[in-house]
């Protein structure tokens, strides 16, 4: 797995840490009984259980502290849950490995390499054997999706937040992740640069058949680019004690799959879909 915060020596030492474990011919990646307590009998969330298809593109909205971050961080293996556990293609998860690619809002790349180089490096973690020629036709192919060819050359500081981000993706997909994990990856875009590049995500994803877990806050881009949305309620104090927070509802997208940004509150569904995930948020997201 690739970590922005990874140094050289850090990232040389990762190796698959997965431990086998029994195949549950379920999903393939199967959540089982998660939590997460930071403050004893306070639990942050509580019992999640989900599981993800092969190829499937799953998405998380809740408010914030509801605890998306710390279950993407679990999925990632880099933080350990209070309780439970998360297999992925048969192995439990406990540290963090190359099968899984994460993209965070920022981009984390590093300033004084180039494009090419921070992909590079990337790929030669995942591939130490590779020849300098295939690691740069791996490179350059990935840099030609998402379409920065013309700035491969270029370090962050020469790059845009929406090139940035860009570069974040493409190295992620470069590694060939069995899942992506994406955190707010277009947070901090502009609408048009966050509207075109989640239409490039999504031809990315449907070519390569990729596994994706992704926390939006996003309402519409959930719905443009999640085959289920999971929605997760924040723990608190009520009249009868503490209640842990935790996946409520699972919402499967009843849209065509081949939907795109400008077409999709055309879509017959677009709106009742829409409308219960607003009122999720509003109403019935945090504990009574
Ligand atoms: N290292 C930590 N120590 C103590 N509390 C923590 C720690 N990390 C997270 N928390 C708390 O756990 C809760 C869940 O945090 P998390 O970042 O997973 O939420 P989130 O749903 O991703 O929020 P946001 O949408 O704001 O990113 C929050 O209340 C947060 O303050």
């Amino acid at each position: 797995m690739w970590s922005p915060d990874m140094s050289p020596s850090a990232t040389a030492a990762v190796t698959d840490t997965a431990a086998p474990a029994p195949a549950t011919g379920k999903g393939f990646v199967q959540v089982e009984g998660l939590g997460k307590a930071y403050t004893p009998d306070q639990p942050v969330f509580a019992d999640v259980d989900f599981s993800i298809a092969r190829g499937e593109f799953v998405c998380v909205i809740g408010h914030s502290g509801c605890g998306k971050t710390t279950i993407l961080n679990v999925l990632a293996g880099l933080d350990t849950a209070s309780s439970g556990h998360v297999v992925m293609d048969g192995r439990e998860i406990t540290g963090p490995s190359l099968d899984r690619g994460v993209v965070f809002q920022g981009h984390a790349l590093m300033p004084w390499l180039t494009v090419r180089s921070n992909i590079a490096f990337a790929v030669r973690s995942r591939w130490p054997g590779w020849s300098r020629a295939q690691v740069d036709e791996q490179v350059r192919k990935y840099v030609e999706m998402v379409g920065l060819l013309p700035a491969i050359d270029r370090k962050p500081a020469q790059l845009s937040g929406g090139m940035k981000q860009r570069v974040g993706i493409a190295r992620a997909f470069a590694i060939q992740p069995k899942m992506l994990l994406l955190d707010e990856p277009f947070g901090a875009l502009d609408a048009l640069t966050r509207g075109a590049i989640q239409e490039e995500l999504m031809a990315i994803v449907r070519q390569t058949r990729q596994t994706v877990f992704m926390i939006t806050h996003d309402v519409d881009e959930a719905i443009l680019l999640a085959d289920r949305i999971l929605l997760m309620r924040n723990g608190g104090q009520t009249a009868r004690g503490w209640e842990p927070g935790g996946i409520a509802e699972v919402v499967t997208n009843p849209l065509p799959r081949e939907r795109s940004r400008a077409e999709l509150h055309k879509l017959d569904g677009y709106y009742a879909l829409r409308n219960d995930i607003v009122d999720f948020l509003v109403s019935r997201a945090h504990p009574a």
